[in-house]
């Protein structure tokens, strides 16, 4: 109220300099300052406050309840007061009034829909069929594509689950468009339309025909994906249309919301309240692509580890550089596995596809009692793998653990069996190898170092978390229900950070034998990086968490916290585990 009367006073100051005795002059005048307005805008302010208090309407149907209460009256006596009361229930004021109440209560007066619009008088047979279609546009975009088909009409191409137009149920896929706001779109291209569009103020009215795919897209089920790609629309010539896209990284879980088209899903992160679907390349379209990739790289550089000339000092372990003598830090066992050229084992297929491109997974939480996830940690040789384990395990011993080894070589003095190794004969090393009994093995100076998958059973049944590092290769092998490992890639940082933070580190020398350990050098970091570059670009698919192990003390707080993540929140692990008549057990 305010506000108007200060728009009126405003008004007639503005205007006094243009009052100049016209007749249009003194009715704008008369107008501005007659009651009628003034009484108008009372009104308006009674309306407002009871706008703000709601009023509830006692009786909807005042109007019949005034007719029965005359029609009672009549049959009573003509005392004086009954006689006014009649009167006054006939005044035509009184019964216009109780009308509007009655009209206010029962709301019944919502405005009427605008006639639609009439259709033009060309129309031709085809036209029976043509639906009207009136929108009302808000901020948020239509969520429909449209495109060109063959035989230049055109139609709309996608609706985007939980997007205005999927929300209306009245547009569907496949409908021919034949006019946007009365104006016609066969002869105009896509991109055309819009402007058009953009420029429509709150309603939007759509003439199509209606097209046959419409109820194919609800038909679809839900399915959550790890995205093994990272993806951004901008960035890709082939998708329909960019603003439709979906951006994620390697690691997101998607949940798929349509794949009715072959070679584009709709999808949403699962974790983010918007609920409309961007589009996705289905798995057959990025199988084809990283397949038409895969050339190059095979062709890039492979330097997963040194060749390894057999000098270094079997003795060397992490006891001697650390003082800690625990199982499966050994220097010498993890020296042979570097040594491993035999692959010894394929992939069980339980890996999503050749060509990673999405993983279908499922939630998972740890049931109470229930076994640890078997906890992988990989990385490029000298990376800080070991040092980021030692920690683990002995900031809480009771906790974690790690599996202890098998070998062939002599006992030393004061190494026990089943404790730093179980010393085996060189027969029962290869009979255990053919058994298939080795998650990894080597050899090493003519002696047989190797991780049995029973020696990981034991860890996990004394309900410890196992923590094993292995070359990343190895990783398909035990990608099974039986272990849900939980893959940690260990990643040096930049060159200048790396050569930075180990400026003191030691490493195995492999050229002086006499001295057991040397400073990193210049091509150690460069080793180290690209190898790191190699292992993530072959198997990045696997790596459910990427460590930088820049500052050790922050690499290993990092590492800590996200092991009590595993334990507390839900995880998403592959769809196959989750259902034990496909797990395919290790020997
Ligand atoms: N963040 C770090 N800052 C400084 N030094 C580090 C860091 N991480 C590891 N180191 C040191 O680097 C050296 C190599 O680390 P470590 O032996 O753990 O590597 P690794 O990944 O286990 O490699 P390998 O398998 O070849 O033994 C060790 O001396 C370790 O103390």
């Amino acid at each position: 109220m305010n506000g108007v009367c200060r728009l009126l006073a405003s008004l007639l100051y503005g205007l006094e300099s243009y009052m100049d005795g016209t007749p249009d002059s003194i009715f704008l005048q008369d107008m501005l300052m007659g009651n009628t307005l003034h009484l108008l805008i009372k009104v308006y302010d009674r309306l407002q406050r009871f706008k703000a208090q709601r009023p509830i309407p006692v009786e909807c149907d005042a109007e019949r309840l005034t007719q029965e209460l005359a029609e009672e009256l009549h049959t009573k006596e003509a005392s004086p007061e009954v006689v006014e009361l009649l009167f006054l229930l006939s005044k035509p004021h009184l019964m216009g009034l109780l009308f509007v109440h009655d009209a206010v209560a029962q709301k019944d007066y919502e405005p009427e829909l605008p006639p639609t619009p009439p259709l033009p008088d060309d129309s031709d047979e085809e036209e029976e069929s043509v639906k009207i279609i009136r929108l009302v546009k808000s901020q948020e975009p239509l969520g429909a594509t449209i495109k060109r088909v063959s035989t230049g009409a055109i139609v709309v191409a996608r609706i985007m689950k939980g997007g205005a137009a999927d929300l209306s149920g009245l547009i569907h896929e496949g409908d021919e468009l034949r006019e946007v706001n009365g104006v016609p779109v066969e002869d105009k291209n896509p991109e055309d339309i819009i402007p058009i569009l953009a420029q429509s103020d709150g309603a939007v009215t759509f003439k199509v025909i209606p097209g046959t795919k419409g109820e194919l897209a609800a038909k679809d089920a839900k399915v959550f994906v790890r995205a093994l790609f990272d993806y951004n629309p901008i960035d890709d010539p082939a998708i329909p249309c960019k603003e439709a896209g979906l951006v994620f990284r390697k690691g997101d879980i998607l949940e798929i919301m349509s794949q009715g088209d072959d070679t584009w899903w709709q999808a949403r992160h699962h974790d983010k309240a918007k609920p409309r679907a961007g589009l996705i390349p289905s798995r057959r379209l990025q199988e084809k692509r990283v397949a038409l990739r895969r050339p190059e790289a095979l062709f890039h550089p492979q330097r997963h580890s040194k060749p390894d000339t057999g000098k270094r000092n079997e003795g060397a372990d992490y006891g001697a550089i650390s003082g800690i003598h625990v199982a499966g830090l050994r220097r010498s066992f993890r020296l042979s596995r570097r040594e491993a050229q035999d692959r010894w084992r394929k992939s069980d297929g339980q890996v999503a596809s050749q060509f990673p491109t999405y993983q279908e997974v499922v939630p998972y939480h740890k049931e109470p009692g229930a076994q640890h996830r078997l906890v992988l940690l990989v990385g490029p040789a000298g990376v800080g793998v070991s040092e980021l384990k030692k920690k683990l395990l002995i900031s809480d011993p009771e906790r974690f653990d790690v599996a202890v080894p098998h070998t062939t070589r002599a006992p030393r003095k004061q190494e026990r069996g089943g404790v730093e190794y179980h010393f085996v004969s060189r027969h029962t090393f290869e009979k255990n190898i053919l058994e298939r009994k080795f998650i990894e093995y080597g050899e090493y100076k003519g002696n047989y170092y190797g991780t049995s998958v029973n020696s990981v059973h034991k860890v996990l049944e004394e309900h410890k978390v196992c923590l094993l590092d292995v070359e990343p290769s190895t990783i398909k092998d035990i990608y099974t229900a039986e272990f849900k490992p939980y893959v940690i890639f260990v990643k040096p940082p930049p060159l200048e950070q790396l050569q930075l933070s180990r400026r003191k580190a030691k490493v195995i020398s492999n050229e002086d034998e006499a001295k057991p350990t040397k400073t990193f050098t210049e091509e150690d970091f460069e080793d180290m990086i690209a190898c790191a570059q190699v292992m993530e670009s072959e198997y990045g698919h696997f790596f459910e968490k990427i460590i930088v192990n820049d500052d050790l003390a922050m690499a290993f707080n990092e590492l800590r916290a996200e092991q009590s993540r595993l334990e507390t929140e839900t995880q998403w692990i592959p769809k196959t585990w989750a259902q034990p008549c496909s797990d395919r057990n290790l020997k």
